[in-house]
């Protein structure tokens, strides 16, 4: 009896690699950046680079990435790049894992929805795998699309969301969804977990090589973001109107116009990923700018600070897009103090300035 009891007991957590254990006799953390060569990514790659005692490797398909938005750091000795697809398994060593893979501007993700939701769910899967066997902490670049159409405004992390799970936008929302899951899964199933240690026991842990925790977890739930480097003919608002403003072309609202979201710029969201990384909070929590828009007021913006003779023209939307969204950032600065710094009339000439001279139009 007392055998059988013995076996049926549960397995204790597995144990981190001996990298993990000893950081911190080592000077470097290396960190794996999935999704890299994309438009965060590389933002996040350039601030990491930043501090020499971090080796970053960047994984990347270049589906929508591309190796133009890392050429600084091709062939330094602290940076790798790899051609990856989060969709197979990656065996390499690492102490961090900021999982970023995953097309996010709506046309790219329903241009092969069957591609977008593997990439969530199988990549996701793939990545905690990495994460488990090496004992690296994750962070999950999720989204203010896990909300779907709102009906609770701003959105606190607290609320579960009015999502479509059968509609075009499902293979992102849903799968980013199914995505925090198995995150909580992962960490609830792998291992004791902070939400019962606090940090001082995990760190005690460590130094005295005990192996008390396993998958540790972090999320982002991410706001729509804008800056430099975002694809010219990425889809998404705010690239659409700068671009059809250096080109000269009116701006396509799309009906009813009247629908908000609230942009934050890169350097600020970058600054929210690394904080959330560095700090002890799990999330999920909401990284993003506060300051809410109608399109019809975004375009009006652009069209004054970029080119005040462009028209602006109402076109026909696609469906389940959703009516309003604003991030409640209360979690993010009490936890995290984060707060966004720039302000959208302040970001949209900086970005300006970066489509201008890869468009080649100079200013007046
Ligand atoms: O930019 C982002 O960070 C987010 O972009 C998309 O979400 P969405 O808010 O639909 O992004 P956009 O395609 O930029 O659309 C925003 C609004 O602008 C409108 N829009 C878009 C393009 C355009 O030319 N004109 C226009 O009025 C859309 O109808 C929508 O209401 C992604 O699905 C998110 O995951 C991602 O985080």
């Amino acid at each position: 009896m007392a055998t059988s009891e013995k076996q049926s007991s549960p397995k204790p957590p597995p144990s981190p690699s001996p990298l993990r254990n000893s950081k911190f006799f080592q000077s470097n953390m290396r960190i794996l950046i999935s999704g890299g060569a994309g438009f965060i990514g590389s933002h996040l790659v350039d601030k990491l680079m930043e501090n020499e005692k971090n080796e970053v490797i960047v994984a990347d398909n270049y589906f929508t990435g591309s190796k133009d938005n890392l050429k600084k750091w091709i062939g330094h000795p602290r940076f790798e790049l790899i051609r990856h697809d989060v969709t197979e398994p990656l065996l390499i060593e690492v102490d961090q894992i900021y999982h970023l893979a995953c097309p996010a501007s709506p046309i790219f993700y329903k241009y092969n929805p069957v591609k977008t939701i593997k990439t969530n769910v199988i990549g996701t899967l793939n990545m905690l795998g990495l994460a488990k066997r090496v004992g690296a902490r994750i962070l999950l670049t999720s989204t203010s699309e896990v909300y779907g159409d709102p009906l609770i405004h701003p959105q606190p992390e607290s609320y579960w969301g009015n999502v479509n799970p059968i509609g075009v936008r499902s293979c992102y929302d849903e799968g980013k969804r199914v995505a925090e899951t198995l995150m909580f899964d992962y960490h609830r199933q792998h291992g004791i977990g902070q939400f019962y240690f606090p940090r001082f026991i995990e760190i005690l842990s460590r130094l005295l090589f005990l192996t008390l925790f396993s998958v540790e977890i972090r999320i982002a739930r991410i706001f729509n973001t804008y800056g430099p480097r975002m694809n010219i003919d990425d889809g998404r608002v705010v690239s659409n109107f700068i671009a059809q403003a250096l080109r000269g072309e009116a701006l396509t609202v799309q009906k009813p116009g009247t629908q908000t979201r609230s942009f934050c710029y890169v350097s600020d969201m970058v600054e929210g990923l690394m904080r959330l990384m560095e700090g002890d909070e799990t999330g999920p929590i909401n990284i993003g700018n506060p300051g809410e828009f109608t399109m019809v007021e975004l375009a009006e913006t652009v069209k004054e600070l970029i080119n005040p003779s462009i028209k602006i023209k109402m076109v026909e939307n696609t469906p389940d897009d959703p009516r309003q969204r604003k991030p409640d950032i209360t979690k993010a600065k009490e936890v995290l103090g984060w707060e966004p710094k720039v302000k959208l009339r302040e970001g949209l000439p900086l970005m300006e300035e970066d489509f201008r001279q890869r468009l080649g139009v100079p200013k007046k």
